[in-house]
Formats: C-alpha cells, sequence, structure tokens
C-alpha cells in the first residue's frame, strides 16, 4: 500500500510504502526495502503483518523496516501525522472541499461556544479543523493508533480544547452520553457500513440540533438518514430529524464512487 503526503512547512512530499505480508519475513523484503527507500521522497516502509485470509491491510503487528512510522500531510492549513494504520482522506485535494462543505453545513456560531461530537473520528482531521471555532470537541473511533494519532494531531496543532476517546460505536452501551456534555452539532463519518442501529437510537435520543453524516456509501447513508427522519417502526422508533441537503462530492475520481456530505436538523 502506497501513502502520499506534503509537510506543511517544507512542502515536500513524503511517501509511505506497506508492505502487508502473511508472516514476518524481514530477508524476504531486505533487497526491495533497500530499493524503496533509496526513493528520496519515501520517508516510511512498514510491514504490516496479517495472518488472516482477507484484503485488509491492517496488520496484527506492524514494524518499521525503515525511517518514521509516520507520514505527514496537510489539511486546512493544520499538519497531520498519519500511521499505517489510520484512516486518512486518500484525496487530500477533495479532502479541502469536503471538510469545507463540512464546516458550512456545520452552521457553526463562532463564538467557541458550542460542542461538537466528531463520531468515526479517525486522525481527528474533522474535529481538529473546527476546533478553533468551538468550545470543545470530542472524538470517538475504533483503531487505537488512529486515536494516539487524533492526540498527537492536536499536541502538534497547538489545539488543547479536543479530546479523543477510543471506542467501538457498534457496542455502545446506554451510558454512552455520559462521557461528554450534549453537542450542539453531531458529525457522523462511518466507513461503509454506516452506522449501528444502537448508535442511530443513542442519536435520537440525544437530540443534538444539528447532524452532519458524512458517508462514502449512498445505500447506508440512505438507509441511516431514513432511520433518523422517520423512525424504525419494527423497533418502536421514531425520527426526529429532517434533511435539509444532501451535497455529493466526487472525492474518487474515475471510479462510480461518490462521498455524501448530509445535512439533518431536528424536525
Ligand atoms: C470514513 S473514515 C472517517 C475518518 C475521519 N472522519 C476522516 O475524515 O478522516 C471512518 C472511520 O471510522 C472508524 N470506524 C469504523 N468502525 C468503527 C466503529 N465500530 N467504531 C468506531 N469507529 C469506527 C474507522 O477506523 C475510520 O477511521
Amino acid at each position: 500500500m502506497l501513502r502520499t503526503g506534503r509537510d506543511i512547512e517544507t512542502g515536500l512530499p513524503e511517501l509511505m510504502v506497506n508492505f502487508v505480508t502473511s508472516s514476518y519475513e524481514p530477508k524476504l523484503l531486505k533487497h526491495l526495502v533497500e530499493k524503496v527507500s533509496a526513493i528520496p521522497e519515501v520517508v516510511s516502509v512498514i510491514n504490516n503483518v496479517n495472518s488472516s485470509v482477507g484484503n485488509t491491510s491492517v496488520g496484527e503487528v506492524e514494524y518499521i523496516l525503515y525511517g518514521k512510522s509516520t507520514i505527514t500531510d496537510t489539511l486546512r492549513g493544520l499538519k497531520f501525522q498519519i500511521s499505517a494504520n489510520s484512516f486518512f482522506q486518500t484525496n487530500s485535494y477533495q479532502a479541502e472541499v469536503l471538510y469545507k462543505l463540512i464546516e458550512d453545513f456545520s452552521g457553526l456560531k463562532g463564538d467557541g461556544s458550542e460542542i461538537i461530537l466528531d463520531l468515526f473520528c479517525g486522525t481527528g482531521t474533522i474535529g481538529l479543523t473546527l476546533a478553533r471555532r468551538v468550545k470543545h470537541v470530542y472524538g470517538y473511533e475504533v483503531v487505537p493508533q488512529a486515536i494516539s494519532d487524533a492526540c498527537r494531531n492536536a499536541e502538534l496543532n497547538g489545539i488543547h480544547n479536543a479530546t479523543f476517546i477510543q471506542g467501538d460505536l457498534n457496542k455502545i452501551g446506554d451510558d454512552f452520553g455520559n462521557n461528554f456534555p450534549k453537542p450542539d452539532i453531531v458529525i457522523s463519518d462511518p466507513n461503509r457500513p454506516g452506522m449501528h442501529t444502537k448508535l442511530i437510537k443513542f442519536l435520537l435520543k440525544l437530540r443534538s440540533p444539528r447532524i452532519v453524516y458524512v458517508s462514502c456509501n449512498p445505500a447506508t447513508c440512505a438507509r441511516d438518514l431514513d432511520y433518523l427522519c422517520h423512525g424504525m417502526a419494527e423497533k418502536n422508533i421514531q425520527g426526529c430529524y429532517k434533511l435539509k441537503s444532501v451535497q455529493p462530492v466526487d472525492m474518487f475520481p474515475h471510479t462510480p464512487h461518490i462521498e455524501c456530505v448530509c445535512l439533518l436538523e431536528l424536525s
């Protein structure tokens, strides 16, 4: 897997090469590592070992074969360090467009009084790009490395009003809402399966005035929006949101995939 970034200070590209193998055999990779690490842009060569059958690039164990464990990228004037196993938008150019849209849809007052709940926060990018305009950001994410990246990225950018917590949003308990103040804006950016019913039920009970739902899968996006607006009749749950706007963003040019940003307000 190849990842590219760009350092905000030097302006230079940074490249991470991540070999995903089924076992750890450093001798077999030695010559290849020597060749790729001679390329000036390559600052990190990683070996993720994943013994399971499947197409995931996340390893059970990670070895650094050359250079650093992270690469740096820049979004909306902030610097982000990204580990091999942390999610980061694949198209940094369009990510700027996406995050600007998320900010616009968030409708922030900008007076530093609001609380943001950033669900599926990855390395903290969305919350951190909004943090300077709000009182506090609370981010939740399942991948521990992404949470360490998010905390480090907050430090790196001098942002002290963001808290990132590792947790599985498919397994939230009834007490989930006790961990943060009631948010004014919820941003939810799940991966392709969308949100678990438990999380949807939680959001319907929480009744935050505004939800910005970001999705890379129109099918699960439509399902989750339907639940949030119309409820789940089979579970006797009522919806309480109104869909105000949907804006597609071409994050994956030359593919049939599309990202959507959706604004929901309490009805
Ligand atoms: C589409 S990415 C969005 C990341 C981030 N918002 C961004 O813009 O870079 C979805 C994120 O959800 C995380 N995730 C997937 N399943 C999760 C779960 N059950 N609980 C919490 N986070 C999860 C993934 O690790 C990934 O970082």
